[in-house]
């Protein structure tokens, strides 16, 4: 405290002060008392931590951090513990994510279906998984199905085969997919068919063949992997954007209507993701890109996206963005300051049509 303010207070001296002056006696105190100041402010500072240490702070905050690594480790035991025998359908389990998916969800105890289109690579990667164990954990030898999501008279024999493998369906991920590069004047309807059949009719009819099964047992799981680009639309993409919004706008409304039926719906949109999804993607004419974009190659690792995926169900979540800070800040300008959003993607597609024809 500053002794000062306390000169109001004092009388009045109409003599020079002596010592029996209560005035006098009284600011003598208070200087006295703010040259101990220091001193008493350290010893202050010693009991707080005397305090913090020895008696309820110290305790309470290790009590605190242990509580919360504990909901951690419950967590994820509850998320391995929700795949371990579940019967867990994965498209596109060839390549990429899908084949991630696989190595992640085996090793946590899943049975698995394999889909895809190539019987050999499908073959190859069931004798990885069957000949790789996992710490704690029953593994199982996945089965495969192997059929074309673009072929729609191929869903149903597919269906039927997937329910045969394990006689039920735990959990379906939506995951095979095919990008797109070109300018919409060029791209002929064939290729805005094709991309629209292999993203999303084949994913549709899959899961409606499967969804009565579900039902019956009023247990399942459906998941559709989305991308950022069923949340926001780029210059070049229009095939593949439009597949993944008709994606989004499918499943959400799946999930709302399921839900009396006990049966869960998650949507990820992952942002960029190393793969060989920009190698393998469509061009305007049909024909294969077989370019490794720098985006594809500096995107996340599979096997992380994989693992949150795995995450993301475990916690029955219902839309998940799996992205860096720029993506997903692009998702909330599409919704907050769409004028602004549609200028930033004019300016790229002036960007990208420039540094094509230079
Ligand atoms: N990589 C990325 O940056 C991102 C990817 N995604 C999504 O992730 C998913 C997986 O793609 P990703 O792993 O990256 O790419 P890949 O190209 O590595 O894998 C695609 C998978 O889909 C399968 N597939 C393609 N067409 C068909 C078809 N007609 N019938 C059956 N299977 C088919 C492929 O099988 P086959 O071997 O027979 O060709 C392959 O297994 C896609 O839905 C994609 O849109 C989302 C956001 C970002
Ligand atoms: C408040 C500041 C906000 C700033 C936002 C600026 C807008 C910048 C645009 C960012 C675009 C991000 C695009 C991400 C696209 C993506 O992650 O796509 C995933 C894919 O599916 C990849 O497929 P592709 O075939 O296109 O490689």
């Amino acid at each position: 405290m500053d002794p000062l303010i306390l000169v109001p207070y004092l009388p009045r001296a109409e003599r020079s002060p002596g010592p029996e002056d209560l005035g006098w006696r009284a600011m003598c105190q208070v200087l006295q008392e703010h040259q101990m100041c220091p001193r008493r402010k350290s010893l202050l500072r010693a009991r707080v931590m005397d305090f913090i240490t020895s008696t309820a702070i110290l305790p309470l905050l290790l009590g605190c951090v242990g509580l919360f690594s504990l909901f951690k480790l419950l967590q994820w035991l509850r998320m391995r513990a929700y795949v371990r025998n579940a019967v867990v359908v994965i498209t596109g389990a060839t390549s990429g994510l899908g084949r991630e998916c696989a190595r992640v969800f085996h090793a946590a105890g899943a049975r698995l279906v394999l889909c895809g289109r190539n019987a050999e690579a499908l073959e190859e990667l069931s004798q990885e998984l069957a000949a790789s164990r996992a710490p704690e954990v029953q593994t199982h030898k996945p089965c495969t199905v192997t059929f074309d999501l673009a072929d729609p008279g191929a869903i149903a024999g597919a269906a039927s085969e997937i329910l045969q493998c394990f006689g039920h369906v735990d959990v379906l991920i939506n995951n095979a997919g095919i990008s797109y590069r070109g300018a919409i004047v060029d791209t002929s309807p064939d290729v805005d068919k094709r991309v629209m059949e292999t993203n999303y009719f084949g994913p549709v009819a899959l899961t409606k063949a499967l969804l009565p099964a579900m039902i019956r047992r009023r247990q399942g799981h459906v998941v559709a992997i989305s991308s950022i680009q069923g949340k926001i639309s780029l210059p070049f993409r229009s095939a593949y954007a439009a597949s993944k919004h008709a994606t989004q706008a499918f499943f959400d409304c799946l999930r709302a209507e399921v839900e009396q039926h006990d049966i869960e719906v998650t949507v990820i949109s992952p942002g960029y993701i190393h793969t060989n999804l920009s190698l393998n993607a469509v061009t305007a004419d049909g024909s294969k890109y077989g370019v490794m974009d720098e985006t594809t190659a500096q995107g996340r690792s599979p096997v992380q996206v994989a693992q949150d995926i795995l995450a993301a169900l475990g916690k029955k979540k219902k839309d998940v963005v799996l992205a860096d800070p720029m993506p997903s800040l692009a998702v909330y300008l599409r919704t907050l300051a769409p004028g602004l959003f549609f200028r930033l993607m004019a300016s790229r597609a002036r960007k990208e049509r420039k540094s094509k024809h230079s």
